[in-house]
C-alpha cells in the first residue's frame, strides 16, 4: 500500500515518472480497497485524470468538485492522507466521499450525483466577484450527466463566460451501464485528434510570436464564427462551452498537456475524457457493476470475502416479481439504482414494464405519476436519501391527483458507511407533509411481502413503503397491515418503535424486565397516518411514553405522538423522543452510529428508566 512518503513533488515529477506513479496507485487503491471495502471501480478509473490534475494545478486554491465523490480516493491519497486509506469509512476514520473537514484540498461535500457543475460555477462567480483568480473545475461522470440538474448547471455555466473547466469522464456506465440519450451521444463523440493537434500547435506558434495573442484571438472567432455557421457544434459547444475531447483518459501524459492548454483557454471549457471502470483490475474491467460498491474482497480472485446475506431489496424484488407475475399494470421504476434496490431479476422477467431512467428522480416521480393516471401500477425503487429529489413532484404530480404510486423506499434510516450524504433520515419528516400519503414499515422480510402486496392493492393514492439497508434483525414475525399492534404488555412505560428499530425497542424492553419495570411495546405498522388509539390506551396505563426512531427530529413519529396526544387532551406525564436530533450523522457501521445517537437497546433502556424515575 503506498504510503505518504512514498508521494513524489507530483508539481515537478516528469511524464514517465508520472505513469509510474499512477501504476503504483492503482495497486495501492486495489490492496486497500480490498481489506477495508469501498467503491473500487470508479476510483480504478479515474487514476490518471486525478494525478494530471494535480500536476497541472495547486488544490490548496485552486477548486477541484466532484460529483458523486465516490472517485476521489486518489485525490486524498494525493493531498496527505495515504496514510489515513486503511481507515476508510470506519466510524471516526476517513470518508469515502471530499469532506473539507479533512483537507483543505477538498473544496465541497459530495455523496449525490450531478450537482457539481451547479457548484462549480456558483465557486467561479464568487471568485470573479470577489476578485479572485484560482481556477474551478468539476469532475463529473457521464452517470451524472443523465441527472438534470447536470443540464441546469451546463446551460447557465456555458453562458457564464466563467474561467472554469468541466471534465466528463466517460466510462460509458453509470453503476450498472448507463442510459438515456446522452449516453447515445457520448458513444457517437469521435476523436478528431489531427484537429485537435492543430489547435495546440497553433496556439503555441501564435504565442510565441509578436502579435500572436491578437492573431490568435481574431482568428479564434473567425474559427468559431465558420464552425457555427457551416459545422455542426457539438452539444457542449451549442451551450458555449470550448470543446476539447474526447481524449484518452488513461494517458497521464497526454491529460497533463492538455489541462496546461485548456487551462489558459478563456471561458468555460468542457474535457471529455474516455476512461475504463474499473481500468488495471481485470475482475473490476469485466464486472465494474459488482466493483462499484464492494465489500472486502480476495485480490487474486476478485471474490467477496464474506458471502452475501438476505436482504430487503431482495425480498421487494422477489415479491414485486411474484405480484406482477399475477398483474399487468405493475411496472418498476429505478433511477440508476436496479441492483441496489434489488430489481434484477424484474428487469429479467418482465423487460416490457421495468423501466431503469438514469439519475433522474424527479424524472422518475413525475414519470411514474403519468403512468398511475393512464391506469399501470408504477413501484418506483429509490434509496430514502435519492427520493429528496423528487419530493416536489411527488406533491405536485402524483399527491394533487391522489395517484396511486407505489414508492418502495430502501435505505431508509441509517444506512452506516456512506455517511451524511446517503442516511435515510429524511423521508419520515417529508412523506409526512403529502397530503393523502400512506406510509408503511415492514420491520420483517415477511412483513415486507405483505405491505407490499396491501400497497399495490389495497391501499389508494400515493403509498411508500420505507425498510432498511440490510437484513432484518432478531424480529421475523409478521404483524400484518394493521396500523399498530401490542407486541409486549406491561405497566410501566410504553415504548413505541416502527421498522427494524423495533428490535432495539425489543431490546430495551427486555433490559427494563431484568431491572423489575414492565413496558408496553407497540409496533407502528403504519406512521403516516399515525393509530394514537392503541398509543392511547397504552398510556391510559403507563402514563410515560418513550418513542425511538434512527431519523431526524423534526416532524418525526414521536413529536407527531406528543402532539396528537395534547390536542386529544391526554399528553403523556413523561415522555422521551430518541431520535437524531437535528445533526447530520458521520459515517460508520449501523451499530456504532445507534450507539452514537443513543438507539441502541442500552441507551433506550437507560432513557427509559429515567422517565420512569422522574414520575
Ligand atoms: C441523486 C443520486 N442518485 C443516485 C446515486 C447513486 N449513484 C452513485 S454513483 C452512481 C453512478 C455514477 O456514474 P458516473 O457519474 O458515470 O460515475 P462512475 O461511477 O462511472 O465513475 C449512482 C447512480 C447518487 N449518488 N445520487
Ligand atoms: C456512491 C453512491 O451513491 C452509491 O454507490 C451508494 O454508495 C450505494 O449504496 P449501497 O452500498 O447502500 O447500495
Ligand atoms: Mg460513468
Amino acid at each position: 500500500m503506498i504510503q505518504q512518503a512514498d508521494i513524489p513533488d507530483i508539481k515537478n515529477i516528469t511524464d514517465c515518472e508520472a505513469e509510474t506513479l499512477c501504476t503504483r496507485l492503482r495497486a495501492s487503491l486495489i490492496d486497500s480497497v480490498s481489506k477495508t471495502g469501498g467503491h473500487l471501480a470508479s476510483n480504478l478509473g479515474a487514476v490518471e485524470i486525478t494525478v494530471a490534475l494535480h500536476r497541472v494545478f495547486d488544490f490548496t486554491r485552486d477548486r477541484l468538485v466532484f460529483d458523486v465523490g465516490h472517485q476521489c480516493y486518489t485525490h486524498k491519497i494525493l493531498t496527505g492522507r495515504a496514510d489515513k486509506m486503511s481507515s476508510l469509512r470506519t466510524f471516526g476514520g476517513m470518508s469515502g466521499f471530499p469532506k473539507p473537514a479533512e483537507s483543505c484540498c477538498d473544496a465541497f461535500i459530495a455523496g449525490h450525483a450531478s450537482n457539481s457543475v451547479s457548484v462549480a460555477t456558483g465557486m467561479a462567480r464568487g471568485r470573479t466577484l470577489l476578485g479572485d483568480n484560482y481556477y474551478v473545475i468539476a469532475l463529473i461522470g457521464d452517470g451524472a450527466l443523465t441527472g438534470g440538474l447536470a443540464y441546469e448547471g451546463l446551460s447557465d455555466a456555458g453562458n457564464s463566460g466563467e474561467r472554469m473547466l468541466v471534465i466528463l469522464n466517460d466510462n460509458g456506465m453509470s453503476i450498472t451501464k448507463n442510459v438515456g440519450g446522452i449516453a447515445e451521444h457520448l458513444a457517437r463523440q469521435r476523436l478528431k485528434p489531427q484537429y485537435l493537434r492543430f489547435k495546440k500547435g497553433y496556439r503555441k506558434v501564435t504565442g510565441t510570436i509578436p502579435g500572436g495573442k491578437t492573431l490568435y484571438r481574431i482568428t479564434h472567432r473567425i474559427k468559431k464564427a465558420v464552425k457555427e455557421t457551416l459545422l455542426p457544434c457539438s452539444f457542449f459547444e451549442d451551450m458555449g462551452f470550448t470543446y476539447l475531447g474526447p481524449v484518452d483518459g488513461h494517458d497521464v501524459k497526454g491529460l497533463t498537456s492538455l489541462l496546461r492548454y485548456a487551462k489558459d483557454i478563456e471561458g468555460p471549457v468542457l474535457l471529455h475524457v474516455r476512461t475504463v471502470k474499473g481500468n488495471g483490475y481485470t475482475p473490476a474491467e469485466r464486472n465494474p457493476d459488482r466493483f462499484h460498491g464492494v465489500g472486502r474482497f480476495c485480490v487474486q480472485t476478485g471474490e467477496p470475502l464474506s458471502a452475501g446475506s438476505p436482504n430487503f431489496s431482495a425480498a421487494f424484488g422477489g415479491t414485486l416479481c411474484e405480484l406482477a407475475e399475477k398483474d399487468s399494470r405493475i411496472c418498476a421504476i429505478t433511477a440508476a439504482m436496479r441492483d441496489g434496490t434489488g430489481l434484477g431479476e424484474f428487469f429479467c422477467r418482465f423487460p416490457s414494464r421495468s423501466f431503469d431512467v438514469g439519475i433522474a428522480e424527479g424524472h422518475a416521480t413525475a414519470m411514474a405519476a403519468g403512468m398511475a393516471k393512464q391506469g399501470m401500477v408504477p413501484v418506483f425503487a429509490v434509496y430514502s436519501t435519492f427520493l429528496q429529489r423528487g419530493y416536489d413532484m411527488l406533491i405536485h404530480d402524483v399527491a394533487i391527483q391522489g395517484l396511486h404510486v407505489v414508492f418502495a423506499v430502501d435505505r431508509a434510516g441509517l444506512v452506516g458507511e456512506d455517511g451524511e450524504t446517503h442516511h435515510g433520515v429524511f423521508d419520515v419528516a417529508f412523506l409526512d407533509t403529502v397530503p393523502g400519503m400512506t406510509v408503511l414499515c415492514p420491520a420483517s422480510f415477511s412483513e415486507l411481502k405483505t405491505m407490499l402486496a396491501y400497497a399495490i392493492q389495497e391501499v389508494q393514492g400515493p403509498v411508500a413503503l420505507r425498510y432498511p439497508r440490510g437484513g432484518e434483525g432478531a424480529y421475523t414475525a409478521d404483524s400484518g397491515t394493521g396500523p399498530a399492534v401490542l407486541l409486549r404488555q406491561g405497566s410501566d412505560v410504553t415504548l413505541v418503535g416502527y421498522g427494524v428499530m423495533i428490535n432495539e425497542v425489543l431490546r430495551c424492553a427486555e433490559l427494563l424486565q431484568q431491572q423489575g419495570i414492565s413496558a408496553d411495546v407497540v409496533k407502528l405498522n403504519t406512521i403516516t397516518p399515525i393509530d394514537i388509539h392503541t398509543i392511547q390506551n397504552s398510556l391510559s396505563k403507563t402514563g410515560r411514553l418513550l418513542v425511538a426512531e434512527d431519523v431526524m427530529d423534526a416532524n418525526c413519529v414521536g413529536r407527531r405522538i406528543a402532539a396528537e396526544l395534547a390536542l386529544a387532551g391526554s399528553p403523556a406525564a413523561n415522555v422521551a423522543l430518541c431520535n437524531l436530533g437535528r445533526s447530520f450523522v458521520t459515517h460508520g457501521s449501523v451499530a456504532e452510529l445507534r450507539k452514537l445517537c443513543g438507539l441502541d437497546g442500552e441507551s433506550l433502556c437507560r432513557k427509559a428508566m429515567e422517565v420512569c424515575t422522574r414520575g
